[in-house]
This record gives structure tokens, C-alpha cells and sequence, in this order.
């Protein structure tokens, strides 16, 4: 037997070995199980299969990721703290539990509430918690330890080393988890409850996106069943965002959240036209909801005529009048235009039935099902409250003026009403070509027809950027749900982009829901967010400065080039941050990026595309401006800022574009210009 070492990394070295080894004999207990005998057919025993391979792959254990990364030391056991003499108690936190053979902790959840201190403890208020240690890593090795005492006045309060370090850690690959160092004010919105939700307001690099998928983890840490049942969802402006974050939950263990566009959410038909600016505005603008809401429910035409259900010998006469009664309570009643539909049928039998047993018939429930299924009943409510489908109506509405004109009316101007009206129809639905703002109002239709589900928990990120109809969108799959909003007012470069938070969490439906402001920035280093935050009191006057946490103060250069030297300087300057390490973005207007191409391919430079992942081999990302947003690289290389600005409809969105731009880089950024620098800028 070892004698227990004095040397305390050691002695936390042992710990890691033992806890491994308890991971290991908790996945051999798991793959050892033999579900022959508790499974009586092969459907149940394929989903047991499913649920046990899960769970295997939940336990492996991952070389790089560390097994634990911090311990606390209790000063009295957790729920005791009260009681006199109640011994102290030591935790390992952890990405998951891990427990020895008697059951006991070996590692805790970096989600249960007893791990909450090593996020949120302070020497103001160390709750119960002497010490706070935090482990350092090398590959897979503990290598390093850093100790807070948080009760000890004498100890003087410092920034840990080992959070500037990973904070400072070249990015490689895609975006990584940061359970070992949330922040305490990232740690609010993470562990906030499940039924309320939140809207984050946050600079360049505040850690919108990490604290949202983090967030996801947590309440399906803490509410799994409820959340298995209803359901959860991130959103993300395009494909190669998602495919950036998309390894974050899974390292947290979580295998189960969906991930879209708002574009996938509403892929009711295929998308293969476009809109101009002032279309889109106002397809996108909350008012339509208005239009399509009247044009779904101009459907219901009153009755002329009563109905007259034959049964054997008797002829049953429902007068146009009770039709009518009937059909304006189902219209006075909050219910889908689909459901009032289906009651329909049912209602008219009920009133025949009512009849019936006036003139003393006892019928039961089988003849009310078999007159609402009467061929006469069936074409009443065919001619009553027909069928709508949802794609026609909108292709109706947006190609004929006078149907459009009778739903818009006193909602949407003359010249609005031109605006969205198709130059050239197409002859119908099918051969449309539909825009992504037409689809989103397929899907506000299909919900006044059929009402959408709704989840238990919506992430949406870079939120700025959707239309009122798009937030109506997104709003209407969590209305049971609670929602976590995370934008940059200043990163908004669509021409509807978000005005104020209020504004948005209002067509969201989520009024309540409480705004919070991150405000340190751990990607962009001071000088470059210096150099940034010029613009904005140009894009967004009033919104709080980031303030960088990064220990380097970054390196940032800007260079003019003569005329025809551009594409040979930006070359240069990727060749330079190719000798470093890390990851590099050429990032340019999105109509230099064929010539760009050209040139590296000329030069041999390999390079990748947005969402596509880094290897030692490929380092160097061509990243079109319009697809910058939300990512991040080691080194940047802007290529012609007023190319950037000139590349959107207005100057502000512009100017905005550039601000995304200019706030990706973690360790340097290199601005090339030939034109003048915007004056913003300069
Ligand atoms: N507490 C933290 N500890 C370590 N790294 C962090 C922390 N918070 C954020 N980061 C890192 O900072 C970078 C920026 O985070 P993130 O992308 O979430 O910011 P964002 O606010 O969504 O930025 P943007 O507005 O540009 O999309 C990421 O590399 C993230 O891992």
C-alpha cells in the first residue's frame, strides 16, 4: 500500500486516479447489464439498447477533458451548516458524477447545488466554503493547483492565474466548454430557473453564446424529465454557427438538444428566392400578423341555408339561423382556425340531437358521431368554414391587390401593400419562389390554422438580426416554454434589426422576461476593443463599452496599402499570422472573397470555409463579412473596411458589419486598407 502523500498535488493526483478508475467500474457495471431477462419483446429491448449505449457514451472517459477541475471545502456538511459540530465536507467538481463502489461522491456535477460556491463564493460571502481550489491541466495530466481561502481576512484577494490562462488559450477547432471558469455574473443567468426567461444584452465576446448553451445543460440538469418530455432548441443565425457550437453540449454530456435556424423552423416550403430590402421590411413587420389573421378567418362565409340530415324515414332540419349561432360562437371562442373547424361537424350533430330527443328519441353518442359524419353535415361545413391552406393564402395575398387590399386595409399603406405584391406571380404555390421572409409567414398562417407545439426551453442566439414575424415565429414555439434571448443591439446589420429589447420580447410574447447585461469581454483583447468600440456611438449610442479581461493588451495593426498592393499585402499578412499559432480569419466584404480565393489559391495558401474545422494542416478561414458573426479566430486579417461598410444598403448597418468584423480576433487583428478608413474609424 502507498502511504498517503504529503505532497498535496500528489495526494490530488491520487484522487484523479481513483476517480477514474470508479468511472471505469461505473461503465463496466453499466455495459455488464444483460437485459435478456427484463425484456419481454425486441422494441422494448432496442430502446433499453439505445438508453444503455447512451449511457456508455456518457461515461467514457475523454483524455483531454479533464475528470474534475476545481474542490471546496466545506466548513460544515452542506444542509448542516447550522447544526453544531457538523463535521466539514470536500467536493470535486466536475463535468458529470462519479461515484465508488459504496455510492459515495467521487466527483459532483458542475450543476448541482453544491457545486453553485465554486462559481458564486466570494470573500464577501465564502458560503461556507474555506477553501476554493482550482486545478490546472497539461494534456491530461493535473499538473498545477491554485488555492483561495475564502474565510481567511489576511489572504489578499487576487486574480487567478490559472482562469487568465485558459482564458488566454489559443483556439483551436471548434467553440469549447467553460464550466471550469463561468463567471459570477455568467453563473446568475445559467442557473436561473426554467420558468422565466431571460434576455442578454452583451458586447463582442461577453460569453452570450457560452452562458445560453451552458444555461441549456443546467436546466436539463435540473429539470431532465420535464424537459425530456416538452422538449429543447438553440437557434443560431446560419449553418456554420451551429456547426461551431455544436460539440459544447455533447462535452457537456448532452446529446439531446436540437439545433436550427429560424429558417429550418419554418421550412414549409423550399426557399429559393429572395426579397429586396423594403419587401422584406415589411413581410417582416408585426403588422402582417394582422393581415393574415384576418384573411384565415375571412374564410368562414355565414350560412345561407339550413341543414337537413336524413336518418331512416325522418328528415332532421338544422335552421340557417342556429347555423349561424353556431358558427359565431365557435368564431367569438380563442381557438385555432383548424380546431373550430373540426368542432364544427359535431356541433351541428348536437343540435340534431337535441332535436331527436324532443321529439322522444334517446339517441347516445354513436348517432351524434354518425350525423356529424352525414354527407349533408360534411358539405355544410365544406361551404361554411372550408378547408385553408396555408402556403395558398399567402401566395394569394401576396398576388392578387384586391384580396390583399381587403385584409390590409387600415393596416398597411397603399404603397406598403405595393411593396409585397409579386411583380409576377407565379401561377401558384408549387411554383413559387419563395423567400425566406414569404416562409415565415406560411408559418404564422399554419399556426392560425394549427396551433404550433411548443417546447420547454428556447435558446435563441444573435437575436438582433430577426424580423417582428421572426421573433412571432420563434415566440410561438415556447409559449408553454420559457426562452433565453442573447444579441448585440450593436451587431444588428439586418434592416429590421432590433430596436430595443422591450420591443423584441414583446412580439416574442415573453414581455416578462428580465433584460441583463454582460459588459467583460473574454475573446477581444483591450487594444482591439478599444479600436472597435470607436464606432459606437455611431451604431449604438447608449450601449455600455466592453471592458476585456484578457491579460494581453493584443496586437493591433493598421496599415495602408498603395493602389494595386492589397491583395499582396493581405496575402503577406496571413503568411505572418500563419507563423503563430492558433487559428486565422481573413475576413473581407463579401464581394472581395472571389478575388481573394483566387489569390490564395494562386499562392498555394489552403483555406477553409465558415464552419468548416481547423487542423494543424489548415489553419486559415476565408470568412465573407456576412458570415462573421458569432465566430472567432486567434488572428484576424481585415481586408478593406470601406468595402465592408459599402457592402450593406445603409451606412449604419455598415458600420455595424464592420463592428462584427473588427471584434472576432482573440490575440491580434490586422486591418489592410487602400480606400480611406471610414471616418467612424479613423
Ligand atoms: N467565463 C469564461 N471563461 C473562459 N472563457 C470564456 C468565458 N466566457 C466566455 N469565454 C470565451 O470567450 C469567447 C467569446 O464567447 P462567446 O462567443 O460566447 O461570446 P458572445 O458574447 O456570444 O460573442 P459575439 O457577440 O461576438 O457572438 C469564447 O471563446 C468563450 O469560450
Amino acid at each position: 500500500m502507498n502511504a498517503v502523500s504529503a505532497d498535496p498535488l500528489a495526494r490530488e493526483r491520487a484522487h484523479l486516479t481513483s476517480s477514474r478508475a470508479a468511472l471505469r467500474a461505473m461503465r463496466e457495471d453499466v455495459e455488464a447489464l444483460d437485459i435478456r431477462d427484463v425484456t419481454a419483446n425486441w422494441v422494448n429491448a432496442e430502446v433499453l439498447q439505445g438508453q444503455i449505449d447512451d449511457r456508455i457514451k456518457a461515461l467514457a472517459d475523454l483524455a483531454h477533458t479533464p475528470l474534475f477541475f476545481g474542490r471546496l471545502d466545506y466548513a460544515h456538511a452542506p444542509g448542516a451548516e447550522e447544526a453544531e459540530g457538523a463535521e466539514g465536507e470536500r467536493f470535486y467538481i466536475g463535468r458529470r458524477h462519479v461515484h465508488d463502489a459504496a455510492g459515495d461522491p467521487m466527483v459532483i456535477d458542475w450543476r448541482a447545488p453544491v457545486s453553485q460556491p465554486f462559481y458564486r463564493a466570494s470573500k464577501k460571502d465564502p458560503m461556507d466554503v474555506t477553501l476554493r481550489r482550482r486545478f490546472g491541466y497539461t494534456g491530461g495530466d493535473l499538473t498545477a493547483y491554485e488555492d483561495e481561502h475564502l474565510t481567511d481576512a489576511t489572504e489578499a484577494e487576487q486574480v487567478s492565474k490559472l482562469l487568465q490562462q485558459e482564458i488566454e488559450r489559443p483556439r483551436v477547432g471548434p467553440m469549447r466548454d467553460i464550466v471550469a471558469t463561468i463567471q459570477p455574473e455568467q453563473d446568475e443567468i445559467v442557473r436561473s430557473g426554467l420558468a422565466g426567461s431571460v434576455c442578454v444584452q452583451g458586447g463582442p465576446g461577453t460569453g452570450k453564446t457560452a452562458v445560453g448553451l451552458h444555461r441549456v445543460a443546467y436546466l436539463l440538469y435540473a429539470h431532465r424529465e420535464r424537459l425530456a418530455r416538452t422538449g429543447t432548441l438553440v437557434i443560431g443565425p446560419n449553418r456554420s454557427f451551429l456547426h461551431y457550437i455544436e460539440q459544447v453540449l455533447p462535452a457537456l454530456g448532452e446529446l439531446e438538444v436540437k439545433q436550427a435556424t429560424v429558417d429550418d423552423l419554418v421550412a414549409h416550403v423550399e426557399v429559393r428566392g429572395t426579397d429586396d430590402a423594403a419587401a422584406a421590411l415589411v413581410k417582416g413587420d408585426a403588422r402582417m400578423a394582422e393581415v393574415l389573421r384576418r384573411a384565415v378567418r375571412s374564410h368562414v362565409t355565414p350560412p345561407t341555408e339550413g341543414v337537413v340530415v336524413v336518418r331512416g324515414s325522418r328528415r332532421w332540419r338544422v335552421p340557417s339561423y342556429e347555423l349561424d349561432d353556431i358558427v359565431r360562437e365557435l368564431q367569438a371562442r380563442d381557438m385555432r382556425y383548424g380546431a373550430a373547424r373540426e368542432a364544427l361537424p359535431q356541433r351541428i350533430a348536437h343540435a340534431v340531437l337535441v332535436q331527436m330527443e324532443r321529439s322522444g328519441e334517446a339517441p347516445d353518442d354513436r348517432v351524434q358521431d354518425a350525423v356529424a359524419r352525414n354527407a349533408a353535415v360534411k358539405a355544410a361545413v365544406k361551404a361554411v368554414w372550408p378547408p385553408v391552406d396555408p402556403a395558398k393564402l399567402v401566395h394569394r395575398l401576396l398576388s392578387d391587390a384586391e384580396f390583399l387590399a381587403a385584409h390590409a386595409e387600415g393596416v398597411l399603406t397603399d404603397e406598403e401593400q405595393k411593396t409585397v405584391l409579386w411583380a409576377k406571380p407565379a401561377r401558384t404555390p408549387k411554383s413559387t419562389k419563395w423567400s425566406a421572409a414569404d416562409a415565415v409567414l406560411i408559418d404564422e398562417a399554419h399556426d392560425l390554422v394549427t396551433r404550433t407545439h411548443s417546447l420547454g426551453h428556447v435558446v435563441l442566439d444573435e437575436a438582433q438580426d430577426l424580423s417582428p414575424m421572426q421573433y412571432r415565429a420563434v415566440g410561438r414555439r415556447c409559449t408553454t416554454g420559457s426562452v433565453t434571448v442573447l444579441g448585440d443591439l450593436a451587431q444588428g446589420t439586418t434592416p429590421w434589426a432590433t430596436p430595443t429589447w422591450a420591443e423584441a420580447l414583446g412580439h416574442l410574447g415573453k414581455e416578462e422576461a428580465v433584460v441583463e447585461e454582460l459588459t467583460a469581454g473574454f475573446r477581444v483583447p483591450r487594444e482591439v476593443i478599444a479600436y472597435a468600440s470607436r464606432l459606437l456611438p455611431a451604431i449604438a449610442p447608449g450601449l455600455t463599452e466592453v471592458a476585456s479581461v484578457r491579460e494581453s493588451p493584443g496586437s493591433l495593426a493598421v496599415r495602408e496599402v498603395g493602389p494595386g498592393g492589397l491583395d499582396a499585402a493581405v496575402l503577406d499578412a496571413c503568411a505572418e499570422s500563419l507563423r503563430r499559432e492558433g487559428s486565422i480569419g481573413l475576413i473581407a466584404a463579401d464581394a472581395r472573397v472571389p478575388a481573394l480565393a483566387a489569390a490564395l489559391d494562386a499562392a498555394g495558401v489552403p483555406y477553409l470555409s465558415p464552419g468548416e474545422e481547423t487542423t494543424a494542416e489548415a489553419r486559415l478561414t476565408l470568412v465573407p463579412a456576412s458570415l462573421a458573426k458569432g465566430l472567432e479566430y486567434d488572428y484576424v486579417v481585415l481586408d478593406e473596411p470601406a468595402a465592408v461598410v459599402d457592402g450593406e444598403p445603409d451606412e449604419r448597418t455598415g458600420l455595424r458589419r464592420l463592428y462584427v468584423a473588427l471584434t472576432r480576433a482573440v490575440s491580434g487583428l490586422t486591418v489592410l486598407h487602400s480606400a480611406p478608413l471610414p471616418p467612424a474609424l479613423a
